[in-house]
């Protein structure tokens, strides 16, 4: 049994960020899952490297495209070790084997017909390297935007090689029709049954103004549509084209996943270059929703990006997965928040998981010396404890097989809460009081066992605690799916370590962000809002200490117009003698305030970082009462 799992290929326009993280841990937890349940699996990930964006970043950079490609596809590589992400391949689209085959693939939708040549005239979006119909596009005004991205779009007019997409509407509809799961969510399967009911126009797939791509086989002035080589990369990186035994085992993929945005691009233009060579489709293709700050997606250009690194290093890479999954509905957008993940941490993780495995460890190390105990006589509650395993070992399954990655967790923790209750409600340390060894063994026992299957069920998305968890119990084995159909699977007599908890909770009154996530649209003020602030230049007549305040100074100032008192923070910085004379920068309209009992008519502006600061002075002679703007 094989599974083929691809995450889209990320343009190198900018570094990984946590979107980008997002996709390809799913991916991850997946093809662990996989390969738990004994699949043979192949998970590929990788870079997008041609196009314009990337060029122009390149650009931007002061680099060679090839050079830039290198050092970001690098960081790429590197943040996925960091995630500890298990893909089996990372494909460039820089690489020689998968540039060939590229050009092998159109140069075979060529001759079967479906390129032709023609002039595009119609609008470009950069960002989303796509092309927009006038009818398409957003206007305001003379401007036009993208209705993807709202980001200003280009007109373009060349001499390009068409795709006949139109040609395929009618077998896509028809394989939609006969594979009715072959996109999902439904909603999104629905989006995409729209577009082809409305109708395909056939697809621009070179460009001849500029050179940073494949070039067409027998026509290398052009070069192919970013997209059509992006996409290519599912296959080149299989050994189509290259080796054929390779390719026939992993083709067709099981399950493209991909980001809500360019659906269309793996459900509608893929398929149809894939019928058009002659190639079976991908089984399925998911398109999740997006991670948002505000309900704004998180991306490179929003100025919102995060880096996932920081939330690992906090917080640690098993609780950023969980978080991911278990709060965000998979399939849906969800914003980032890291008040919810810390709620998570604390309640989820450290008291409803984390502590019953440690209760229970600390109980067979004080009553059996750290050896687990073996289970004697069941009563009711022991048989409704393991029936409720089977029923969550059962929609847990279910819910993996169709990623309904979400509430495969909820389902988790509703055990672990039954877990719990188990444990609370046979009262294991009246147990021990009254020396009831063999019901205590028993309790013991199956409480170990329980949490050992939620270590099982948990392990493709914390596989690092899951792993704690085997070590602590004494599990050898490599875990796979048979251990979760049969109960009675820890070996009575075996070492049991109580160890440190399994997550350290943050305390509330130490929590401080790790990122501010607000977005640079969100903070964003217009002139108008700047203007309101009058900002003017003073000079410094007078400065003393403010009797009895370590921090403050009482400053006189002249304002050309007029002398002003205003009380500052500064005492610690500035000696009031080296004050005068200076220029420094005030706000001249605030409303006056009192400190320390004397009126602050104004303030001054100074910068601080960290223990430093210093005060905003200008760059010369100018006269006091100057405006600022
Ligand atoms: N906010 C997000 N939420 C979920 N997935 C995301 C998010 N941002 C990016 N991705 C994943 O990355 C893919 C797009 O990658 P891309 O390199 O275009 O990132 P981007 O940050 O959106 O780029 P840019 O801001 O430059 O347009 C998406 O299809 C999705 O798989
Ligand atoms: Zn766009």
């Amino acid at each position: 049994m094989k599974f083929y799992i691809t995450t889209p290929i990320y343009y190198v326009n900018s570094e990984p960020h946590i979107g980008s993280a997002y996709t390809t841990i799913v991916a991850d937890i997946i093809a662990r899952y996989k390969r738990f349940m004994g699949y043979d699996v192949f998970f590929l990930t990788g870079t997008d490297e041609h196009g314009q964006k990337v060029l122009q970043a390149a650009q931007q950079a002061g680099k060679d495209p090839q050079e830039f490609c290198d050092e970001l596809a690098e960081k790429f590589k590197r943040l996925w070790k960091e995630l500890k992400i298990t893909n089996d391949y990372f494909i460039r689209t820089t690489d020689e084997m998968h540039m060939k085959t590229v050009q092998e693939f159109v140069a075979k939708m060529k001759e079967n017909g479906d390129v032709y040549k023609g002039i595009y005239k119609g609008w470009y979006c950069v960002p989303c390297e796509t092309f927009w119909n006038e009818d398409e596009v957003i206007k305001e005004g003379e401007e036009r935007f993208c209705p993807e991205c709202k980001r200003p779009v280009k007109w373009v007019e060349e001499e390009n090689y068409f795709f006949r997409l139109s040609k395929y509407r009618d077998s896509l509809l028809k394989y939609y029709e006969e594979h009715p799961d072959f996109v999902e969510p439904d909603f999104r399967r629905n989006e995409m049954l729209k577009i082809l009911e409305g109708g395909l126009k056939d697809l621009s797939i070179t460009r001849t103004t500029f050179k940073w791509g494949v070039p067409m086989k027998d026509d290398p002035e052009h070069v192919i549509y970013v997209w059509v080589d992006a996409l290519i990369n599912y296959i080149s990186a299989i050994g189509y084209g290259w080796n054929d035994e390779m390719f026939n085992k992993w083709w067709p993929a099981d399950l493209h996943l991909i980001g809500k945005e360019i659906n269309r691009f793996h459900s509608i233009i893929w398929p149809a270059m894939l019928m058009s060579v002659g190639l079976p489709l991908p089984k399925k293709v998911f398109a999740h929703g997006w991670l948002t700050v505000n309900g704004q997606k998180i991306s490179k250009s929003l100025g919102n990006a995060i880096d996932p690194r920081f939330f690992v290093k906090r917080y640690g890479n098993d609780v950023v997965r969980y978080y991911l999954i278990r709060d965000i509905m998979f399939g849906k957008d969800g914003d980032f928040s890291e008040e919810r993940l810390v709620h998570r941490l604390n309640s989820d993780l450290a008291n409803d998981y984390g502590n019953l495995l440690h209760r229970i460890t600390a109980m067979i190390k004080k009553y059996f010396n750290g050896r687990l105990p073996s289970p004697s006589a069941q009563e009711g509650f022991d048989s409704w404890l393991k029936e409720r395993f089977f029923e969550t070992k059962d929609a847990y399954h279910e819910l993996m097989d169709s990623y309904r990655l979400t509430e495969a967790l909820d389902k988790i923790w509703e055990f672990i809460a039954d877990v719990n209750k188990y444990f609370n409600d046979t009262k294991p340390w009246i147990l021990g009081k009254e020396g009831n060894m063999e019901r205590l063994g028993t309790v013991l026992y199956n409480s170990l066992e329980a949490v050992f299957k939620v270590a099982l069920m948990t392990l493709p998305v914390m596989p690092d605690t899951s792993e704690e968890v085997f070590r602590r119990v004494s599990f050898e084995e490599k875990p796979s799916k048979e251990h979760l159909e049969n109960w009675g699977v820890l070996k009575p007599g075996s070492t049991v370590i109580h160890g440190e908890p399994l997550f350290k909770k943050i305390d509330a009154k130490d929590f401080k962000k790790v990122v501010e996530t607000v977005s640079a649209e969100q903070n964003a003020i217009t002139i108008d809002d700047f203007s309101k602030v009058d900002l003017r230049i003073a000079k410094v007549l007078e400065a003393e200490k403010v009797p009895n305040s370590r921090k403050l100074l009482r400053l006189i100032i002249d304002l050309g117009t007029e002398k002003r008192q205003i009380v500052a923070g500064i005492a610690e910085h500035y000696r009031p003698e080296e004050l005068v004379g200076k220029l420094i920068v005030v706000v001249a309209n605030l409303k006056p305030a009192k400190l320390m009992g004397i009126e602050s008519q104004g303030m001054l502006l100074a910068a601080k970082s960290g223990d430093t600061l210093r005060l905003l002075t200008v760059d010369g002679e100018i006269t006091p009462g100057a405006k600022v703007s």
